[in-house]
């Protein structure tokens, strides 16, 4: 018995970090997937462990049920989800100590945690064999832990009973809304494990795909006719999530009035943004004026994120690079390194685009040109149920 599920990651095209104190945020899905598959075994395969193994770092993790049983006496499943206590955090944090990460991977702890949890949460102590690979670059603004909880939630939620499925279908399959919404909450709770204030547009970006705007925990799902290229850079500078969002935070409380102001900003360029973007196209004129505004409001906006503190060396070469061309660039996700949004204008010609691209990758870049707005979490079953 064996399922597979894909989440999207994503780019967020204004309002990261001021999202998670409330301000509006706009984000699309890109077609880079995690997939996970996730299996119970037969009797015949005499197998009584949970185990995760992880393709990207190549590592693999596994716990005995007897031990986990042992770590969680009080051990109860539960649907609706609610949020992992800091005790349950606790217990869990040692099963996954025992595995010895190595130290270059410590990262990966938490994401590992968040499988246990959202595992057990679901069912129990029963042994199963969940394999995750990726297309996205892990911990680079693209969303991969997003991509990771809900790609997760959706299989573990696709084996259990709370999820009314058509076995016959072939292929990928997508859940019908309130199952999606149950994949969103529990993906939202294994974001919290990774991120630790996460505001929930990365998994519910990636659980229902295309383009949305999001505030205060509200999802608006966009409409768009306007074709909308990014040329997507990763700086390759490794930074943590977490860390930037607490960072934020932290500016905030120091000056709350002057960062008030500007998340009040980083809301109506939001805004701003989902109306350009929702508003009817009619010919390349009206197409080039709105990137024009888009261009604007982009190179608006990762002002603001320098004023938060989360821009980086590497971030500002790409945006001197691209300037160059008279391209706007800001950077998407949360910053620190990662990767950085270049919107490419429709008129823009092939020989620019290629030039660009090559200055960037002189620099030790890595570029990419990724399909914005696909479908959102998608699953499909293995063999017999
Ligand atoms: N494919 C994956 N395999 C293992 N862990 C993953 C994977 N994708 C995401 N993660 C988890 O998510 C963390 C990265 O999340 P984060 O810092 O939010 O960056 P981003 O979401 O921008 O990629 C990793 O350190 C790991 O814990
Ligand atoms: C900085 C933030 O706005 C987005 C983080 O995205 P990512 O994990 O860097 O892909 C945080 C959040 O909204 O939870
Ligand atoms: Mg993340």
């Amino acid at each position: 018995m064996e399922v597979r599920a894909r989440a999207p990651g994503k780019i967020i095209l204004a309002g990261e970090h001021a999202v998670v104190h409330g301000s509006a945020a706009v984000a699309a899905s890109i077609d880079l997937y995690t997939y996970v598959s996730l299996r119970f075994p037969t009797p015949a395969d005499n197998d009584e462990t949970i185990s995760l193994q992880l393709k990207d770092v190549s590592l693999e993790f596994s716990w005995p049920v007897a031990r986990i049983k042992e770590a969680f006496p009080n051990l109860e499943t539960q649907i609706p989800p609610s949020s992992c206590s800091l005790e349950t955090l606790k217990l869990i944090a040692s099963l996954v100590d025992e595995q010895n990460i190595p130290e270059a991977n410590i990262g990966l702890a938490s994401g590992v945690t968040a499988f246990l949890w959202l595992f057990t949460s679901i069912h129990g102590c029963k042994p199963a064999k969940a394999v995750v690979n990726s297309e996205l670059p892990l911990g680079s603004g693209l969303g991969s832990s997003a991509a990771f909880c809900v790609a997760l939630s959706a299989a573990i939620l696709a084996l259990s009973d709370s999820v009314t499925v058509d076995f016959s279908h072939q292929g990928w399959q997508v859940f019908g809304e309130n199952e999606l919404e149950l994949v969103n909450k529990w993906a939202f709770e294994g974001e919290k494990i990774i991120h630790g204030k996460p505001s929930g547009i990365d998994n519910t970006v990636s659980t229902y795909g295309n383009m949305i705007k999001f505030k205060s925990g509200d999802l608006t799902r966009l409409k768009t006719n306007m074709p909308l290229k990014m040329l997507i850079t990763n700086t390759k500078v490794g930074r943590n999530t977490k860390a930037l969002v607490a960072s934020v935070s932290e500016r905030t409380l120091r000056h709350p009035t002057a960062m008030a102001s500007v998340f009040t900003a980083v809301d109506s360029i939001s805004s701003e943004v989902a109306a350009i973007i929702q508003s009817p196209v009619s010919d390349d004129l009206a197409i080039t004026e709105k990137e024009e505004k888009l261009a604007e409001l982009m190179e608006m906006n990762q002002g603001l994120l320098q004023c938060m503190g989360v821009s980086h060396a590497s971030i500002e070469t790409v945006l001197r690079t691209t300037l160059k061309y008279k391209l706007s660039t800001k950077l998407t996700g949360a910053g620190g390194g990662g990767c950085v949004l270049t919107l490419l204008p429709t008129l823009l010609s092939g020989t620019v685009v290629d030039k660009v691209i090559a200055d960037l990758e002189t620099c030790g870049f890595q570029c990419l040109l990724a399909g914005i707005g696909g479908n959102g979490v998608e699953f499909s079953y293995i063999g017999t149920y």
